[in-house]
């Protein structure tokens, strides 16, 4: 870490304080994890992330740390997080921003069904249809399909086909009645109301449950969350004056924090895990 991040140093230190507090680690996945890339399908975690998450994930839980929990918190749905995350057993999961979650175990992945109610379902296959229409004959702009969403990439698309397809997709969301969410190159647009900053919050109490003594009183407690997007900002907006908000990248934020990117992120994550074995 470098001399610009002392701040955040500090901030790690007193996250990591051993004071009983439960105290959640939640890492966005691209942008984050993983670089950035044209192929979502190819998106991996560098190897400096991979060895700095499985620490941290050793860690969590443990004689050493028996207080931290670790999450991984996406816009991708769960199955395409865990097929390209390959979340480490012990760690939370939130797919399709909120929409979905789930929990890494030693035996596999706990997923909580997601159920569309058959008004969703139809206004999911009208979304489909309108986002098919508004990438035909763009070149460079596709549409990803998720359980409860849908989302126009335009990446490899030139600037007139991405606003064409862009416009395109703000106006079916429109007419649908649909909240669009503008991220990196990506539209989405999903039929159920979720955001980061809603499941971030959940995860929060699901945690200080976890981490509860024998009476059951939840403790004090403490999140770090790590995000690259606009949608993440709604993640940072629930945070409060003992957790850390970490930006990674350029761009405007409400975050406390800021650091380039993942290889920054993997010695961020390092540093951390110093810290927590060291007792604070
Ligand atoms: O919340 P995240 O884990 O950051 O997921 C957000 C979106 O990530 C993916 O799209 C982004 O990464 C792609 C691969 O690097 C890139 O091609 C795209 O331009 C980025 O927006 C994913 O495909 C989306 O479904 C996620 O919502």
């Amino acid at each position: 870490m470098s001399e610009r991040t002392t701040g955040l140093r500090d901030a790690l230190a007193s996250f990591a304080a051993a004071d009983g507090a439960a105290l959640l680690v939640a890492l966005d996945f691209d942008g984050v994890l993983a670089p950035l890339v044209d192929d979502p399908t190819t998106s991996r975690m560098t190897p400096q992330v991979r060895a700095a998450v499985d620490r941290l994930a050793a860690l969590a839980g443990s004689s050493d740390a028996p207080h931290l929990r670790l999450a991984f918190v996406s816009g991708r749905d769960l199955d395409d997080l865990v097929r390209h995350a390959d979340p480490p057993a012990g760690a939370y999961l939130v797919g399709s921003h909120g929409a979905q979650t789930g929990h890494a175990t030693s035996s596999g992945i706990e997923g909580v069904p997601l159920e569309l109610t058959s008004e969703q379902a139809r206004t999911l296959d009208a979304l489909n249809a309108g986002l098919a229409a508004a990438v035909a004959g763009r070149d460079g702009a596709w549409v990803q399909h998720k359980p409860s969403a849908a989302v126009l990439h335009t990446r490899q698309a030139g600037p007139v086909d991405t606003a064409a397809a862009t416009d395109a997709a703000l106006a079916v969301a429109a007419r649908l009645g649909l909240e669009a969410m503008q991220g990196k190159d990506v539209v989405e647009i999903a039929v159920l109301h979720t955001s980061k900053g809603i499941a971030v919050e959940r995860l929060r109490d699901v945690v200080a449950q976890d981490v509860a003594g024998p009476d059951g009183s939840a403790p004090p407690s403490r999140v770090l969350y790590a995000g690259d997007d606009t949608t993440d900002e709604k993640a940072f907006a629930v945070l409060g004056p003992d957790d850390v908000s970490l930006k990674v990248g350029p761009g405007e934020t409400v975050a406390a924090y800021r650091v380039d990117g993942p290889a920054e992120v993997a010695a961020t994550i390092q540093h951390l895990a110093d810290l927590v074995v060291a007792g604070g």
